[in-house]
């Protein structure tokens, strides 16, 4: 069956979160990790989410893996895609928001693309073209201090402009609270003024649900989940999604097995919930200096995850306070310290999967593409939410059997999340 909408997501959290929002939202969703196998069995759906891992990659690259993935959701029947992007704009003056947006967007000739980061539910909202973070401006918020794209600039229309080659322009809040024909007469004065980019402000959900009946009316959209959140509702209305809303149940039946986190992370939600851990799990704090200069600290991880592992889940991270990741960013180059502790922690992960783990929980983005790709988990169905943006997922075709996860970003989740997200996967 055709599909009714295509997602790109730019990292495999952000992707979960998606696929979370869509399913809450009445669509069927499967979430693949890049371009399926064509051998891969997939459950019949009205939505696909590819997580592709291309965030933090060379503009170049991103925009040839957004394509291809593009090309084939646009085989399966997919009349808008949506690229999903984090819903605090992680992003450099290099991209990759902007190009890849063009590049979706010139694939399928051109024309105005609507981007907008809000995600109300989890106070992500933008006004006049800026972003806040819960009370803060993006550039005053925790993502000043971000390991791999500080975010200094909470102007949105500024920030997409420095990455585009087009011209980009502003849908005020007022136009879309005037409703869908104010925010049509809106794009129609910018499409005049040779604008190809629109930031669209968003505050509440009402918001997001003019800009999905907008944006469905058009072949490319970029957000986050807020507007994953419009485009579904948009598609329920209009009668097009013809199926029951999938039960969760299949997705959370048990797979028995052990337990772990392993942490990447360095936001503040995750540190504080590492700590909130600290009080009722094991948690072994890795040496990101020992991570670098080879593989003893790894070695050392598992054999101290191996002692305890069998009486609970254990807590693996590498994540640390600002101040010490910009120290071991000086000394060793922001992208090879990052990358190198992701492959650390990947190994960690499927290290502990080939002891048993079969119930996982990884924190961050980044973290959590290095994990789920060396595990080479090929797709996920999505089952309940453990917290807003993110659900716990089961494998689909996991060579080695089914397993259930939670890939959580960065600053998403209570301070108890660890065992909160534990409690829901059996
Ligand atoms: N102690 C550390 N020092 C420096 N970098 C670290 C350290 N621990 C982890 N990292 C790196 O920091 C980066 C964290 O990015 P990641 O995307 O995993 O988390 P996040 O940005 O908080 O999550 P999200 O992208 O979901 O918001 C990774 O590249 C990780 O390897
Ligand atoms: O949109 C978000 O904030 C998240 O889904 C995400 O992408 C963080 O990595």
């Amino acid at each position: 069956m055709a599909i009714l909408l295509g997602s790109i997501a730019d990292d495999y959290t952000g992707a979960s979160d998606l696929a979370n929002t869509l399913t809450k939202n009445g669509l069927r969703t499967v979430q693949t990790v890049g371009i399926p196998d064509p051998s891969l069995s997939l459950p019949d759906v009205d939505a696909v989410v590819v997580s592709l891992k291309i965030r933090s990659v060379a503009a170049a690259d991103a925009v040839a893996a957004a394509t291809k993935a593009e090309l084939w959701l646009r085989g399966r029947g997919a009349a808008h895609v949506l690229y999903k992007i984090c819903s605090t704009f992680d992003s450099t003056d290099a991209g990759n928001i902007g190009p890849v947006t063009e590049a979706l967007s010139d694939a399928v000739g051109g024309g105005l693309v609507v981007v907008t980061p809000a995600f109300p539910e989890t106070g992500r909202t933008v006004y006049l073209g800026h972003l806040f973070v819960g009370g803060q401006p993006l550039n005053e918020s925790p993502l000043k201090d971000h390991p791999l794209n500080p975010m200094h600039d909470a102007n949105l229309v500024r920030v997409m402009a420095r990455q585009s080659r087009g011209a980009v322009g502003l849908v005020d809040l007022a136009s879309i609270g005037a409703g869908a024909d104010a925010v049509r007469a809106r794009l129609e004065a910018l499409r005049a003024a040779g604008v190809t980019t629109a930031i669209a402000d968003a505050v509440f959900e009402r918001d997001l649900e003019t800009l999905g009946e907008i944006a469905l009316e058009t072949p490319v959209s970029t957000g986050a989940s807020g507007l994953g959140l419009g485009l579904a509702r948009a598609l329920v209305r209009s009668g097009r999604v013809s199926s029951a809303v999938t039960t969760t149940a299949d997705a959370i039946r048990p797979v028995g097995g052990l337990a772990a986190v392993v942490a990447g992370s360095c936001s503040r939600a995750t540190l504080r919930q590492l700590e909130v851990a600290e009080q009722s799990m094991p948690v072994l704090r890795l040496d990101p200096e020992k991570l670098l200069a080879g593989p003893d600290e790894i070695a050392t991880a598992i054999s101290w995850a191996g002692d305890r592992i069998s009486a609970g889940p254990v807590v693996v991270a590498a994540s640390a306070a600002p101040e010490t990741v910009s120290r071991l960013q000086a000394q060793y180059g922001r992208d090879a310290s990052g990358h190198a502790i992701e492959t650390a922690t990947s190994i960690i992960a499927a290290e502990l999967v080939a002891r048993g783990v079969r119930r996982l929980v990884v924190a961050g983005g980044e973290t959590s593409g290095a994990a789920v790709d060396r595990l080479a988990i090929p797709a996920f169905l999505i089952g309940p939410e453990i917290a807003p943006g993110v659900p716990v997922l089961r494998t689909v075709g996991n060579a080695q059997g089914d397993m259930l996860l939670a890939l959580k970003s960065g600053n998403f989740g209570g301070e108890d999340f660890f065992t909160a997200a534990l409690a829901m996967m059996h």
